[in-house]
């Protein structure tokens, strides 16, 4: 059996990184490499990743190299997806002894510092003495358990949501395991701390609260050295980037490369709501300037201090990005755009559609989680989607994202033509309601919702016109649900169904209260950011959240663990359904069309399970043979923030 210093091996074999390149490669190669690290039997694990060789004869370094654990069935393609998570899975945890890699392994004051192997004060007494740690720590030894509950403690110390989240984010930064355990066990609590609405404010305040880089930052000065760049990041086998270049965070508008905020929360969700491995995510912010005249003044701001590039320099940019990760991650790396302007969202959803696994999450996300809302609340007010008009203020990417795929569900359930069905969805924009005679001015996006109609400028007026039985504020702007709107909207339907989604807080069309109150307690309400429940005329009212986050860690999971190629709108579908599918009578009883966080795990795997399904159905997985049952398999592959026991 071999004990290596994972260094000198690498040294030994003459990797100096992760990214086969086209340039400079003289006499390398690309090759996989095998890390072998044993469990406590000594048996043998394996993690593959495709590295460069320079000038070397690759060696096998333990043989034969059996898995730490079977996860079933055996794939012959694809496997690298199972190999990743093999040491994470919930699985693998029972019993197993395992060695904390890092680039040495880690040992004494550095294993403290390592956030992905550092247990605190939870290293038992056998490991303490095994890894130098004798002296370091205070004698006492805690159980994970009893840690989580003092950072929980710790936590609602804090009367400041921003004071949350750095206590969260300095959690992460020291112990990963155990920000995950706490975000996982106390999900519903801490959603709203390291995501909407708080992630809000630590993106407009980040350059003030910046302490540890938790990204890859992509400027305008790194063009033509982007693959370099990739290289610099620790972890080769990265299976899921969050991207953003910051123009457009929630609907707080530009705030540049303090948009990072926004994919390190992100994919925080991807592991703790989809069970991604953390190692597997990249966050990545592109810095091409901004245009926010605040921020450009201000001196704690951390990017470009520049307008914002944009043409043929933005697109050459982020054409480069898009070519190096997918060299340097491969085909079934999956890109999710995030927070992008719509004027560039689209275009380049369109443009690596076809040629990359990209996912707006915006566009799409929020269009699969809201359809699950609708599907849910038919179930309440009864009718099909064909029976029901559909209003929207906004008609960016979010509202127009939503009623594509509205349209589509409805064209698939009726067999009636795309362009017919869009005709029971109108958009309300800035400057009125979409109608024919503004279509020569309008963006591409908005066209095919330029319906006949005289022109009507305020959201109130199309309301009374319109008669929607469904309200959804993809806006960015708060308060626009009016009174007057909200008691519309309640004088026409007897149930109306209003989605305020806008983000964060400040910016939610209406709130739950306003939406309860105003509407007698009729409204069947959810919104972006989280509000508390309401008590209105005796009654609790619970509204539920309807945010992208329900769908995208579960729609990743599956598009990764089925080694999936492409996205197709027909997995969107699949996945509303899925979500909708996990909605119980005890929600429905408390007013909710979403199920409650608690259970994200769950649900995502049955995302995760629908997706993949669909993926395979068309032709799109290549992890083969197909697992039989694919609920399972999603579970298995899920990232298990308990501790392991070190050798
Ligand atoms: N809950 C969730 O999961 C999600 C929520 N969102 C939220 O949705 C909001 C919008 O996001 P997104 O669609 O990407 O943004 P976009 O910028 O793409 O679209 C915003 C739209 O709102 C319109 N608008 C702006 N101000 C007004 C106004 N006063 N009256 C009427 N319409 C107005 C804009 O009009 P014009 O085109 O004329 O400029 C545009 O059509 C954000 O707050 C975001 O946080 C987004 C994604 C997911
Ligand atoms: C939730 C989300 O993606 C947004 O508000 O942009
Ligand atoms: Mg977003």
């Amino acid at each position: 059996m071999i004990s290596l210093n994972r260094t000198t091996f690498l040294t030994q074999m003459g990797v100096s990184g992760a990214c086969s390149t086209p340039s400079g490669t003289g006499n390398r190669r690309p090759m996989a490499l095998k890390v072998v690290s044993m469990d406590s039997n000594g048996r043998a694990g394996e993690r593959s990743g495709s590295v460069l060789v320079e000038n070397s004869t690759v060696k096998e370094i333990a043989k034969p190299p059996s898995p730490v654990v079977e996860v079933e069935p055996k794939s012959t393609a694809g496997s690298w997806a199972q190999d990743a998570y093999v040491e994470d899975s919930a699985a693998a945890m029972d019993e197993q002894i395992m060695t904390p890699w890092s680039v040495s392994v880690a040992s004494g004051y550095n294993l403290l510092r390592d956030p992905r192997h550092n247990k605190g004060l939870a290293f038992t007494e056998k490991e303490r003495d095994a890894h130098y740690l004798r002296g370091l720590l205070p004698p006492t030894i805690v159980a994970q358990n009893l840690q989580v509950k003092k950072m929980l403690h710790n936590i609602r110390q804090y009367q400041v949501p921003l004071q949350k989240y750095m206590a969260m984010m300095d959690l992460q930064e020291r112990n990963e395991k155990l920000f995950y355990k706490l975000l996982i066990d106390h999900v519903e609590e801490l959603l709203p701390v390291v995501y909407t609405p708080t992630v809000g404010e630590a993106c407009q305040k980040y350059g003030s609260i910046f302490r540890q880089p938790q990204g890859l930052y992509i400027s305008l000065r790194e063009k033509g050295r982007i693959l370099e760049v990739l290289r610099n990041w620790p972890e080769k086998n990265i299976q899921v980037i969050v991207v953003t270049d910051g123009e457009r965070i929630l609907g707080l508008g530009d705030l540049g490369c303090q948009g990072m905020g926004i994919p390190v929360g992100k994919l925080s969700l991807y592991t703790a709501l989809g069970g991604v491995r953390p190692s597997a995510c990249l966050p990545v912010t592109i810095d091409v300037g901004t245009n926010n005249e605040e921020l450009l003044n201000d001196e704690f701001y951390i990017g470009l201090r520049q307008k914002r590039a944009t043409g043929q320099e933005y697109a050459e940019l982020m054409d480069e990005f898009m070519t190096a990760v997918k060299q340097c991650y491969g085909e079934k790396l999956l890109i999710q755009f995030e927070d992008f302007a719509n004027h560039n969202a689209f275009d380049l959803l369109a443009k690596y559609g076809p040629t990359h696994l990209v996912f707006n999450d915006d566009i799409q996300g929020t269009a699969s989680v809201v359809l699950a809302g609708l599907i849910s609340a038919l179930k309440v007010v009864g009718g099909s989607l064909a029976d029901h008009r559909f209003l929207f203020l906004g008609a960016g990417e979010a509202g127009t994202g939503i009623a594509e795929l509205i349209a589509l569900e409805i064209s698939k359930q009726t067999n009636a033509p795309l362009e017919e069905t869009r005709k029971k969805v109108w958009l309300v924009d800035s400057k009125g309601l979409i109608v024919s005679s503004r279509k020569d001015t309008l963006q591409h996006f908005k066209k095919p919702w330029a319906h006949e109609h005289k022109p009507i400028k305020k959201l109130i007026d199309a309301v009374k016109e319109i008669k929607p039985t469904v309200l959804i504020g993809t806006s960015g702007v708060g308060r626009t649900f009016t009174k007057e709107v909200v008691e519309t909207m309640a004088s026409i339907n007897e149930q109306p169904i209003i989605l305020s989604l806008s983000n964060p807080t400040s910016q939610s069309e209406c709130t739950a209260e306003e939406a309860y109150k105003w509407s007698q307690g009729r409204a069947i309400f959810a919104s972006g950011s989280p509000f508390d429940p309401v008590k209105f005329k005796g009654k609790m009212f619970v509204p539920g959240q309807a945010n992208n986050a329900y769908i995208f860690p579960g729609f990743g999971l599956g598009l990764i663990m089925s080694g999936t190629i492409r996205v197709h709108d027909d997995m969107l579908l699949a996945a509303s359904e899925a979500l909708a599918s996990q909605v119980s009578q005890e929600d429905f009883d408390k007013g909710l069309i979403y199920p409650p966080f608690t259970n994200i795990r769950k649900i995502s795997a049955h995302i995760a399970a629908s997706v993949a399904a669909k993926a395979y159905e068309l032709g799109l997985a290549t992890r083969l043979p197909q697992p039989k049952d694919l609920v399972k398999y999603a579970e298995s592959c899920m990232y298990s923030p308990s501790y392991q026991n070190y050798r």
